[in-house]
């Protein structure tokens, strides 16, 4: 079993938006490994968040790891605009991939970022192998543990199965959740 260093990164979805430099800084302060950003579009979640243009207003008041999390039907069209900005992590979600997940990690990480990919609860496990295995693999598997799309959910504890399989499976892979 490979040492794998567990990192903090708190979402900043519920931080106060107007004063997203300051809730940034506190953030670190209070022990913050990465900034998780959550980016929603409206679409694939019924919320609509932030896009590249706060990334890059962020990303200059800050070195931290804006570890963003593409809760968007369509990502390839965002990887362009999310690297320009500064964006640290690029995680797509598996549901919306499915054709064209080997093109957008080779993409993600063109524009200097590292890839991840999440699934949201009802999606199986296996699903993310592929893309784990590949020979440009994704670098990072978020499991959610809640519906994408809202702030303040209750933890749903049957998804650390999904984890405890990940794990044993790779022992090394990064695992989010
Ligand atoms: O992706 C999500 C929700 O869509 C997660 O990043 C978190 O659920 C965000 O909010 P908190 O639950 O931490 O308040």
């Amino acid at each position: 079993m490979v040492g794998v260093m567990a990192k903090i990164a708190p979402s900043m979805l519920s931080s106060d938006f107007s004063n997203l430099a300051s809730e940034a800084d506190r953030m670190i302060k209070c022990g913050a490994d990465w900034l998780h950003m959550d980016i929603m579009d409206g679409h694939f979640v019924p919320n609509l968040t932030i896009g590249a243009p706060v990334i890059e207003s962020l990303r200059k008041h800050t070195n931290a790891y804006l570890d963003c999390h593409l809760m968007v039907t369509n990502p390839l069209d965002y990887v362009e605009p999310f690297g320009k900005a500064g964006a640290s992590g690029f995680t797509f979600h598996v549901e919306v991939t499915k054709d064209n997940w080997q093109e957008l990690i080779r993409d993600i990480k063109a524009k200097g970022m590292r890839p991840g990919v999440a699934l949201k609860p009802g999606t199986p496990i296996e699903d993310v192998y592929p893309l784990v295995e590949d020979e440009v693999p994704v670098e990072m598997v978020l499991v959610m543990t809640v519906e994408p799309g809202f702030g303040g959910q209750k933890f749903m504890p049957e998804m650390m199965n999904k984890v405890r399989t990940l794990r044993k499976k790779y022992p090394s892979l990064d695992i989010e959740m």
